[in-house]
């Protein structure tokens, strides 16, 4: 801990790096959560981005990360059916984001979204899903089993960097169905319900982590397949500012496998 506006986070003996990507060794910033809000603020009030901006990058990320990971030619069912399951703020908003993405990667996505806010941005976006054929659960499957059966990955946009506190209703029941399910979860920017600093070491323990921007303190105990960075969006003068010690980017893509 470099005592400076971030935390730079080495765990203890382990080099962070990630030998066979091609990315330089060194130690990669995991914000705190308070951190990652105001990195998040600065990104609109400063540099003036709109949330829809970010969001279409992130979501587009996360797509790109998981088709990456989880071609269509991976999957064990008939089609590449992927569930989406979006919470009510920002990190929702990517998860619709990343739908219609990965429909136009070819895959099959389906949403479930219980809780949408009345804004005009979360309504956008589910008429874009809407528009490309993506259905819209009316209710979550009652059983793991049901999920393992129709689908061949499950993305976790339920909760990011500002959730707190216990699970609310009807967020609890589904994390507790999420964690009985054996296909694998790819959980975009936090594992959902997991404290975004500590973790939660008996919660949801996805196959999959999309860190947005950097990852987050609670990144540290992911212990899933892959990891991957996305949202190739902060200017080098806002990485300076919060001392952001990041990986580079490959040529022109957006997003880069940490493991
Ligand atoms: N700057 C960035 O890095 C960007 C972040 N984005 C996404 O935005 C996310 C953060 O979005 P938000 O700040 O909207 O917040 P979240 O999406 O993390 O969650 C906030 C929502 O969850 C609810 N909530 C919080 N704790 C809860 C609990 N214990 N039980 C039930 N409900 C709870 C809140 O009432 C609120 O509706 C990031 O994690 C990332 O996915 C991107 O959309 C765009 C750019
Ligand atoms: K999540």
């Amino acid at each position: 801990d470099g005592g400076s506006a971030l935390c730079v986070c080495k765990v203890e003996g382990v080099d962070l790096a990630w030998p066979g990507f091609g990315v330089p060794r060194g130690a990669i910033s995991h914000p705190r959560q308070e951190e990652a809000q105001a990195i998040d603020q600065e990104l609109f009030t400063e540099y003036k981005f709109s949330v829809d901006q970010l969001m279409e990058l992130a979501g587009l990320s996360c797509a790109t990360a998981i088709a990456k990971a989880y071609p269509p030619s991976s999957f064990t069912t008939s089609q590449p059916a992927v569930l989406v399951v979006c919470g009510p703020g920002n990190n929702g908003g990517d998860g619709l984001v990343c739908a219609r993405h990965l429909k136009m990667f070819g895959y099959q996505p389906t949403v479930y979204y219980p809780k949408r806010p009345s804004k005009s941005l979360f309504e956008g976006l589910t008429t874009q899903c809407k528009k490309m054929d993506i259905p819209f659960l009316p209710e979550f499957p009652a059983e793991a089993a049901f999920i393992d059966e129709l689908y061949g990955l499950v993305v976790d946009a339920i909760f990011g960097f500002s959730f707190k506190g216990a699970v609310r209703e009807p967020f609890g029941s589904i994390l507790s169905t999420l964690e009985r399910v054996t296909v694998p979860i790819a959980s975009i920017d936090i594992p959902s319900g997991w404290d975004v600093e500590k973790g939660k070491a008996d919660g949801l323990q996805p196959d999959m982590l999309i860190s947005l921007t950097a990852p987050k303190k609670a990144a540290m105990h992911f212990t899933g397949r892959y990891h991957f960075l996305g949202g190739r969006f902060v200017p080098p003068m806002l990485q300076e500012k919060y001392a952001l010690n990041l990986p580079a980017y490959p040529g022109t893509d957006c997003v880069l496998q940490l493991t």
